[in-house]
This record gives C-alpha cells, sequence and structure tokens, in this order.
C-alpha cells in the first residue's frame, strides 16, 4: 500500500507520485475568500439529524482519529443543503496544528483555524460506503473551524477517549454520542465540488463548510496534540499537523447559503 504522511519525506508534497489526482481539477482544501462566494437562493438548508446510538468506536488511524458511526439504516443522516437525496453519516474526525496558529485545512481570506472537524457523509444511491467513495456525487462532508476560545465542553467526551488510542491502530468502543452538539448554533455554509484532503484523494466530495466556528481551548488542543503518528514501538512522532494546504480552484464556484 502507499504509504503517506505529513512529514518532510511523506508529506502532501509528494502524494502525487503514488496519487496523480493530487493535481486533478477539483482537489480540496481550499481557501474560500467569502466576498467571491456567490450566494445561491436555491440552496435549501441543511438538514442534519443524528441518532447517538450510531457511535461504535474511535480509532487511531496513523494520520488522525475517527469515531465510526454504524451507517447500515437511514437513522444518522445529512440530506437537504445542496445536495440531492439522503447521505449516511460514517464517520468525523479533526485535523489540527503544532500550534494555535494552524491546523485547519480550509482557509478562510487566508487564515488558518487551530483545527477542523470533519463529519464524513455516503451517498445512499450507492449501495455502500465504497461504492459511493469514488463517485462523482459519492460523499459529502461538512467541515467545522474551531477557534482558541473557552473550553468547549462538547469535545470533552471525545478527548477524554483519547489516552486509549495514543497510538496508530489502537482503537476503542465509543458509544452514544450525538455529533451534532459538536455543531455551531448556525447552519450557514459554503459548498464546492471537491475532494478528499488525504491520499486517496478521489473527486467525490461536495464539501460544506460552515460559517460559524466552535470553540476549543488550548488545553484541549494539547489533547489533540498528545496523539501519535506511529505505532506501539515506533520511534515516538507526534500527531499534529496533519492537514493539506489548500489547493488550486481551477476555475470552480464557491457558492453561500447566505448573503
Ligand atoms: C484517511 N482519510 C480518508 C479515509 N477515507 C476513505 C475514503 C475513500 C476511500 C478510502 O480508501 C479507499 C478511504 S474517508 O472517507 O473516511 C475520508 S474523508 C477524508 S476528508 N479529510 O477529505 O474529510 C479523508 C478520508
Ligand atoms: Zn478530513
Amino acid at each position: 500500500s502507499h504509504a503517506w504522511g505529513y512529514g518532510p519525506s511523506d508529506g502532501p508534497d509528494t502524494w502525487a507520485e503514488s496519487f496523480p489526482l493530487a493535481n486533478g481539477p477539483r482537489q480540496s482544501p481550499i481557501n474560500i475568500v467569502p466576498k467571491e462566494a456567490q450566494f445561491d437562493p436555491s440552496l435549501k438548508p441543511l438538514k442534519i439529524k443524528y441518532d447517538a446510538r450510531d457511535a461504535k468506536g474511535i480509532l487511531n488511524n496513523g494520520h488522525s482519529f475517527q469515531v465510526d458511526f454504524v451507517d447500515d439504516t437511514d437513522s444518522s443522516t445529512l440530506t437537504g443543503g445542496p445536495i440531492s437525496g439522503t447521505y449516511r453519516l460514517k464517520q468525523f474526525h479533526f485535523h489540527w496544528g503544532a500550534s494555535d496558529d494552524r491546523g485547519s485545512e480550509h482557509t478562510i481570506n487566508g487564515i488558518k483555524f487551530p483545527c477542523e472537524l470533519h463529519l464524513v457523509h455516503w451517498n445512499t444511491k450507492y449501495a455502500s460506503f465504497g461504492e459511493a467513495a469514488d463517485k462523482p456525487d459519492g460523499l459529502a462532508v461538512v467541515g467545522v473551524f474551531l477557534k482558541i476560545g473557552a473550553a468547549n465542553p462538547k469535545l470533552q467526551k471525545v478527548l477524554d477517549a483519547l489516552d486509549a488510542i495514543k497510538t496508530k491502530g489502537k482503537q476503542n468502543t465509543f458509544s452514544s454520542f450525538d455529533p451534532k452538539t459538536l455543531l455551531p448554533g448556525s447552519l450557514d455554509y459554503w459548498t464546492y465540488d471537491g475532494s478528499l484532503t488525504t491520499p486517496p484523494l478521489l473527486e467525490s466530495v461536495t464539501w460544506i463548510v460552515l460559517k460559524e466556528l466552535i470553540s476549543v481551548s488550548p488545553a484541549q488542543m494539547v489533547k489533540f496534540r498528545s496523539l501519535l503518528f506511529t505505532g506501539d514501538g515506533e520511534p515516538v512522532c507526534n500527531m499534529v499537523d496533519n492537514y493539506r494546504p489548500p489547493q488550486l480552484l481551477k476555475g470552480r464556484q464557491v457558492r453561500a447559503s447566505f448573503k
């Protein structure tokens, strides 16, 4: 398999060697310039319905950590917004920096945030996540920026679970958690056609990036940075700066759901 990461020898600038899509026409993330986003009155409000009982487990995958959901029924779904049909929640994960001045993948007017949450959904017009993953309308990811401020109590249950999954490959059960509690009050969003921000960089993602931020405290950011990219017995490498920088827009339009 293709070993990729975020270091000098396997990081984003090297990905095109094994994943030619890296230079494709609809790569993510991007820099969002709100003044250049076009308000689209035909965009519907986002409809997000999650069931806390679908939370299944939490995994250190060596690139980030993810909370996985049971996705064999329509109990946790995303509808409305720029998408048609029903997309099921599969997992959520984060990207973050070694310090509070960086870490997000999308940027706003060139501003980086310390962390970015991604909620990954797949289109149920396809039989499974694996079927959907490489289709142009296969995935929809909701992105939420985290900004340094007061401690966010809604994050605490996730952060408290990290001690048990410090190293690559470790996983644990993670139950009864409703990720809707992580979302900001407003679901105003920007949307554009993009890709996975990690290999295999598939151009299958409708991105939905929320305008309103959620808070995270410096101490909570230290918890994210306590994870390791490396597995048990390997030389220690802190899981930090696991973000891809913004990619070329290549003529794409970013639409806004709000004025
Ligand atoms: C390692 N990270 C990815 C893993 N996945 C994936 C997707 C499709 C195919 C596949 O292997 C064939 C794996 S994933 O769908 O869970 C996502 S979503 C995502 S992001 N940052 O754009 O939101 C990155 C990844
Ligand atoms: Zn992501």
